[in-house]
């Protein structure tokens, strides 16, 4: 769903890139956390997600766009499939709370009809149904914030991407967010979330990818906001290593998109005759994850149920072992992890299903829904129509490109043109 491939950002004169040869995927219906002293890279990461900016280097796919390749003219579509919360709320102060959820559909043509089905709904989820009148001024931050949120996920979008949303909010009024994007995300939407809190991240064991000065150093499943993995010693190569198996030197096993991680020491793989996926952990039941000293290493726990776990030797010199790629990550490798559970990697030319059912596909052509009338129907427009759209973005705060994906700053006509700040 999002494949960022030795991605690469260097912002003009800064003397370090912000973001430095990140390699990550994320699968369809994960909640992770981007976390990371302040610069780290953790907003660049979100800006190249939403192709606010470009890499330097590297591939991004998200939602089976190639984001390095798509049109400046596409990218407004492109954004439609994703939902944005920011810190700051950015909510619209004379409009109400459904007013300013409303706002979105309105902006990208959706019906009367449909707004007036579609927004009670969303702010039931938010659980502001109550407040449907009230004016932001009226809200406190906490409110404020599910409001923001709403907006963001009224049209469905497959994936919705949070820039530290609880930094303005007391640690109850934070932890009440969480639960609204949890329940968001047990809906189907992907959500990445970029904090500094703590708390949050603590409490809801959920991955945690970790940047360190533009690098991912740690990508953990069930993990907390500081590791609580051992460091280990640097995996060896023996030859007595049991994960050579089948063609291509990869087990079968370990090509099932799950990684997992066997002690080399006087471990024994262990094969149950159903099939299922052999894993065993170290002896220190309570250190589940471990990493290497070097590369990003995402260390999982197998998925729950599928996979018998069996105590083995002590955890000196754990194998690692890459589901998509190959059986063994050697030492200072820069392994294109894959995170489990997900579904089968996206293919560029067959647009993610997901995103299919939880929002319009981006669409091939330049059509677009463009009627903003109310009541208008709901039909495809042609180019003509699609200059209305950008005369009336133009006329709306900038923010709200990436809330209504109308792509207020791609500017028209060159596919080539930058979106976003020049970088
Ligand atoms: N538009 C820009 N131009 C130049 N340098 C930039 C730009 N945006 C970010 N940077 C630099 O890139 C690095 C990463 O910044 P980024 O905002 O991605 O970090 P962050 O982890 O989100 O920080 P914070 O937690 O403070 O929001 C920083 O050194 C920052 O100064």
């Amino acid at each position: 769903m999002i494949r960022f491939d030795s991605v690469t950002k260097r912002y003009r004169g800064a003397p370090r890139p912000a973001l430095d040869d990140v390699t990550l995927e994320i699968g369809a219906g994960e909640f992770v956390f981007l976390v990371g002293a302040s610069g780290s890279g953790k907003s660049s990461l979100l800006r190249l997600m939403l192709r606010e900016e470009k890499p330097t280097s590297g591939e991004i796919h998200v939602l089976g766009q190639r984001l390095t390749s798509i049109s400046t003219r596409k990218v407004p579509y492109f954004r439609r499939s994703l939902g944005v919360v920011f810190q700051d709320f950015r909510l619209l102060p004379n409009k109400t709370v459904y007013e300013n959820v409303a706002f979105t559909l309105q902006v990208i043509g959706k019906s009367r009809g449909f707004i007036q089905t579609t927004v009670p709904d969303v702010l039931e989820t938010v659980g502001l149904a109550e407040k449907s009148s009230n004016f932001p001024n009226e809200l406190s931050g906490g409110e404020q914030q599910r409001v923001a949120i709403a907006r963001a996920v009224v049209n469905k979008p497959s994936v919705l991407l949070a820039d530290e949303p609880t930094g303005n909010l007391d640690p109850r009024t934070s932890e009440g967010i969480m639960q609204v994007l949890d329940r968001i995300n047990q809906q189907g939407t992907t959500v990445v979330m970029a904090t500094h809190d703590v708390t949050i991240v603590d409490r809801a064991q959920k991955r945690v990818v970790e940047l360190v000065q533009g690098k991912i150093i740690r990508d953990e499943l069930e993990a907390t906001y500081v590791t609580s993995s051992i460091k280990l010693p640097k995996p060896p190569v023996t030859e007595s290593t049991p994960v050579q198996n089948g063609s291509g030197g990869v087990p079968l096993w370990a090509r099932r998109g799950q990684q997992q991680q066997q002690p080399a020491t006087g471990a024994q793989e262990v094969r149950p005759s159903t099939g299922a996926v052999p894993v065993q952990r170290p002896a220190t039941g309570a250190v589940p994850m471990a990493r290497p000293a070097t590369g990003a290493v995402p260390v999982q726990r197998p998925a729950t149920g599928a996979v018998p776990v069996q105590s083995a030797a002590p955890a000196s010199a754990p194998i690692w072992v890459r589901a998509e790629t190959g059986p063994v990550l050697l030492p200072g490798e820069h392994a294109p992890w894959r995170a489990a559970p997900v579904a089968p990697p996206v293919e560029e030319e067959h647009p993610d299903g997901r995103s299919l059912f939880f929002a319009a596909p981006v669409p091939a052509t330049g059509a677009v829904n463009a009627h903003t009338e109310p009541g208008a129907p709901e039909t495809e427009a042609d180019e003509s129509d699609l200059r209305g759209v950008a005369r009336r973005r133009e006329q709306l705060p900038e923010h709200l490109d990436f809330i209504t994906g109308l792509g207020l700053r791609g500017r028209r006509g060159d596919a080539d043109d930058e979106v976003g700040p020049s970088s």
